[in-house]
Formats: C-alpha cells, structure tokens, sequence
C-alpha cells in the first residue's frame, strides 16, 4: 500500500477505534467483539510502523506514552480547583439547604445528586478537540502535570467527538475494587508494601513516573464538571454540563440523579450508605449540587469551596474486627 493509502487508512481506523471507544466505555455498549477490536488496533500499529511519520499524539496507538519522566512539572488550571465542604448529618444538609435558600432569597431550588468517587481529582484539557493535558489538584492553584500516565486510562477520549477550541472538565480517576485486590496480591507475592485502599493505589499509580507501570494498572474515571469551554453554547443547568460531557465522549457515572427539594436528597443519600457496598467501585459518600448555573454563580464560593455544593460523607465504618475464637479441646 502507498503512502497516501495508508493515510487514508489510517485515518478510517482512528476514526472506527474512537466509536468503539466510546460506545464501550461511555454508553457501555459494545458493537464490536473484542477480538475485531485487537484486530483494528493491530492493522493501525503495523501500518504506522510502516509509515512513522504519520503517527500522531492522539492516535490510538500512543496510549502508553514515552520513557519515565524524570519528575512532575507544575501546572496552573484555567480555574481553581476548589475542594467541598462537609455535610455528616441530615441535620447538616438541612443546614445547606437552608443556606442555599436564603443566599437565593428563598427561590426554588432544585439539586443533582451525584457518588462521591473516592479516587483522585483530575482536570483534563483539551485544544481543538485533542487532549493535551492532564493534572492533579495540587493545592487548587497548581497541579502536577500527569498526562502520559492519565493517557493510559482508555475511557479518556484522546479525540473529542466534537473539535471545541478548548475544554476543561474535572473528574474523579479511580481503581476498581477488582483491580485494587489483583495489585495488592502481586505485590504481597513481590514482598512490596500494599496499598492501604482503593484511592492510595490509584494516586500512586498515576503519580509514578514510569506511564508503562501507569498502564498495568486498569483505572478508570468519571466526569463530573465542566469548567472552562470555548466553541461551545453554554449550557444553563449542571445537569445539561453533564449531557455534553457524554456527548463529547466521556464517561458519566451512571447514578446521577435531579431531586426537587433537600428531603429527597437526604433519602437518596441514606439509601447509598449501604447500597454502596454493591459498587464495583469505592465512594466515600454523596455529592449535591445546585442544578441552575445562574444560581450557583448567585451563591459563589468561600476561599476554598462553592456555596452551591457539599459533600455528604458517609458514617465512618465501625472497624469491627471480627476475631475469630478458636477453641481447642484439651
Ligand atoms: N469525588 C467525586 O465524585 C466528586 C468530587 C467533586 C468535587 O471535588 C467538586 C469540587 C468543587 F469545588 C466543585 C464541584 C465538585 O464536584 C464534585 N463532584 C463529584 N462527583
């Protein structure tokens, strides 16, 4: 084949890879055996082998990026990361409410609830439709730039499925409770200290300088914002943010709700105390959140939260420690 075919080529493959990206890992509804899948990543791998010179960044073949870095460079967001403030009680979300309210001089007000992923915040960016970077909160200022190891997560789209100028989203990176067992044997056989839990395994494996360790590890992410958009008509509810995140391929966790007042909240979050335990995944309680735009710029924020927001944390578990008596007939 020649060079302008292989092009050709090429580009058709990229393009068939990224749908069956997204229809696997955002809709969750594969289209293609994963055999056929291997097989198209296959032909694009041998021919840009072939023809190096048209590999490019965002292929899906530059997944697992170059040699180990030698450390992390720092990054500034485009805005704040900022961090929630705590609700422990249905007492304290009843505070919240009440304080919405009166910050909203007592409109209605309608809120998302959303699991509160217990992993590691990220804040992805992406140029003309390309991913380009990745960071960590840091200190909500300034990040560290971890891209080569978030470009090892394979639901983050390395395309968009629309070329927006530019887009920050934040989410929550995180191992699956599957996953974090699988690591912690091998490295109770390697005589390696274990991970303490879930989201200790997934901020070490994406804060390892080598993006080939990064990728033995499966982790995965939800979305759970907007931030800054450019080429893009915005949106009016946070709900709707949500919408476009799925549309512009990324993966949205599948439990979020909109509830009409702050009673339904506290139902739906008592409901996931013990629910929670049945999620392939770890979540450290509930996130609600003012649903109109309009209204959570009306609220603003303290120095380090939004006014619109809290987090709902779960009682700590008792830390029963189930001692097994042994009883020996002498
Ligand atoms: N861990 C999470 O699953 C999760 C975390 C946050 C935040 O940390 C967060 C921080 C803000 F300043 C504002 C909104 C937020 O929304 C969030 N939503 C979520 N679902």
């Amino acid at each position: 084949m020649d060079k302008a075919a292989a092009a050709k080529r090429i580009n058709e493959l990229r393009k068939q890879i990224e749908e069956h990206n997204y229809y696997y890992y955002v809709l969750d509804r594969p289209r293609i055996t994963d055999a056929e899948y291997d097989r198209l990543m296959r032909e694009l791998t041998e021919l840009e082998q072939q023809y190096p010179d048209l590999v490019t960044p965002d292929s899906p073949t530059q997944r697992v990026g170059g040699a180990p870095a030698q450390g992390f460079q720092s990054v500034r967001h485009l805005a704040p990361m900022l961090s929630l403030s705590n609700a422990f009680s249905a007492a304290d979300l009843l505070d919240f409410d009440k304080r919405v309210r009166n910050g909203l001089a007592g409109a209605r007000v309608e809120y998302v609830v959303e699991l509160k992923i217990d992993g590691l915040a990220v804040s992805l960016l992406y140029e003309n439709g390309r991913f380009v970077r990745g960071a960590t909160r840091g200190d909500g200022e300034v990040g560290e730039d971890i891209t080569q190891n978030l470009k090892t997560i394979k639901s983050i789209p390395l395309r968009l499925r629309q070329d927006l100028e530019l887009l920050e989203v934040r989410g929550e990176a995180y191992m699956p409770k599957k996953e974090f067992a699988r690591v912690n044997e091998a490295r109770e056989e390697a005589g390696e200290p274990l991970f303490a839990n879930p989201r200790n395994a997934a901020a070490g494996s994406l804060r390892q300088l080598d993006p080939a360790v990064t990728a033995e590890r499966s982790l995965d992410i939800f979305l759970y914002a907007l931030g800054a958009v450019q080429g893009q008509a915005p949106v009016k509810t946070h709900l709707e943010g949500l919408h476009l995140l799925k549309d512009l391929g990324f993966r949205i966790n599948p439990n979020i709700v909109l509830l009409p007042n702050i009673n339904e909240v506290i139902d739906y979050c008592q409901n996931w105390t013990e629910k929670r335990h049945d999620l392939p995944y770890e979540i450290d309680g509930m996130v609600i959140k003012v649903n109109s735009l309009a209204q959570q710029a009306a609220l603003g924020f303290t120095s380090k939260s939004p006014r619109w927001a809290i987090a709902y944390k779960f009682p700590a578990e008792q830390a029963v420690t189930k001692v097994k008596r042994i009883y020996v007939r002498v």
